[in-house]
């Protein structure tokens, strides 16, 4: 049996079709266009692409994007300034930082400054809070991209097994939070965890999120599990200076087994994007007083 492969790239179109199709009503309603600001340090390529596609994107919605290019070098209280302004500007509904940030800046200094209510990354402790003791708040990107596919392949997850390997707080411990609520029985492995093979084989399933190109092999997965691959790992490809994107699942072992897998490219990154313009229209319909009807995207 091979697994259903989950199209991650065309479930993020439509969710982007949707957020598109409701901006017009909003812009009646409150004047203006929704806005996210989305702000890069240094010169990291990938950050680069990363903040293009977002830029795009959120111009294809029709929101308005603001970009803030700062050198290498800025300092954190220049950073934290921008912050300020931007938590200030009334056309800005939803501020990004791009992570990871250079060593001198403490990453959770910024993420501190940032308005809660513009947070639509969901990486303020406030947020994180909110998360994990059920309140409406923020949910950051990926892992709730990567429920949305996980309930559409499901539909409910209630007393499913579930591993998520990793527990960084932009992907990990949201995720595990995310699953909890969905009122899975959550299991968190990490670079200490011992006998990971067994442990991932307990799962309906599983969530890898560790950033080790292809390290969940094909019989570490329980047959018909699902397989939800968050890894973005760039690696050398055919050819002399050509590289490939693979996840952290070995794909082709993994597809034999799962009953349903997310490919890489085309799974979970194209949610993130999705799922950021999603909450960055939620924002503005709170910060704008507009009524947005719950749950609907
Ligand atoms: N698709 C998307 O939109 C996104 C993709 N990513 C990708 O997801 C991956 C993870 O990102 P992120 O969470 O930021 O990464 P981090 O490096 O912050 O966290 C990695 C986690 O994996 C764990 N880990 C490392 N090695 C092992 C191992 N051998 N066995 C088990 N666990 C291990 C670490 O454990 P410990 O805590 O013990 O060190 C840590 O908890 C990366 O490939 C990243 O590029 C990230 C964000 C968005
Ligand atoms: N504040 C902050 N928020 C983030 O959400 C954030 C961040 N910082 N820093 C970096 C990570 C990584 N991330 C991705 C987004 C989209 C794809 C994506 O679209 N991937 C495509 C392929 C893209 C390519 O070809 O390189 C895919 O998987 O199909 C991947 C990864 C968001 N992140
Ligand atoms: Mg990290």
């Amino acid at each position: 049996m091979t697994a259903q492969i989950i199209d991650g790239k065309a479930f993020a179109g439509d969710l982007r079709a949707k957020v598109a199709a409701m901006v017009p009503a909003f812009r009646a309603k409150a004047g203006r266009a929704p806005g996210l600001a989305v702000v890069l340090v240094g010169e990291d390529p990938a950050s680069q692409v990363y903040v293009r596609n977002k830029h795009k994107m959120t111009i294809e919605a029709g929101m308005e994007s603001f970009e803030h290019r700062l050198p290498a070098d800025t300092s954190q209280d220049a950073l934290i300034a921008l912050v300020h302004q931007l938590n200030a500007d009334p056309s800005v509904d939803g501020i990004l930082v791009q992570l990871p940030l250079p060593r001198q800046i403490d990453e959770s200094a910024v993420l501190a400054a940032i308005d809660p209510d513009k947070d639509v990354d969901g990486f303020h402790v406030v947020n994180v809070g909110r998360l994990s003791t059920g309140m409406a708040g923020y949910v950051p990107c990926t892992p709730l991209g990567c429920v949305m596919l996980l309930k559409d392949r499901l539909g409910d997850l209630s007393g499913k097994d579930a591993v998520v390997i990793g527990r960084s707080n932009i992907v990990g411990k949201p995720m595990a939070q995310l699953l909890l609520a969905e009122n899975c029985t959550v299991t968190v492995a990490h670079s200490r965890t011992a006998n990971l093979p067994e442990v991932v084989r307990r799962a309906d399933i599983v969530v890898a999120a560790v950033g080790r190109p292809e390290m969940v092999k094909g019989d570490w997965i329980k047959p018909g599990a699902i397989v939800i691959d968050v890894g973005i790992n760039r690696v050398p490809g055919a050819g002399p200076g050509k590289t490939k994107l693979v996840g952290d699942v070995d794909f082709a072992e993994a597809v034999e087994v799962a009953g349903a897998i997310t490919p890489v490219p085309g799974g979970v990154g194209p949610m993130t994007i999705a799922v950021l313009l999603r909450n960055t229209l939620v924002a503005a319909h709170r910060l704008a007083g507009v009524p947005y009807e719950k749950g609907a995207i």
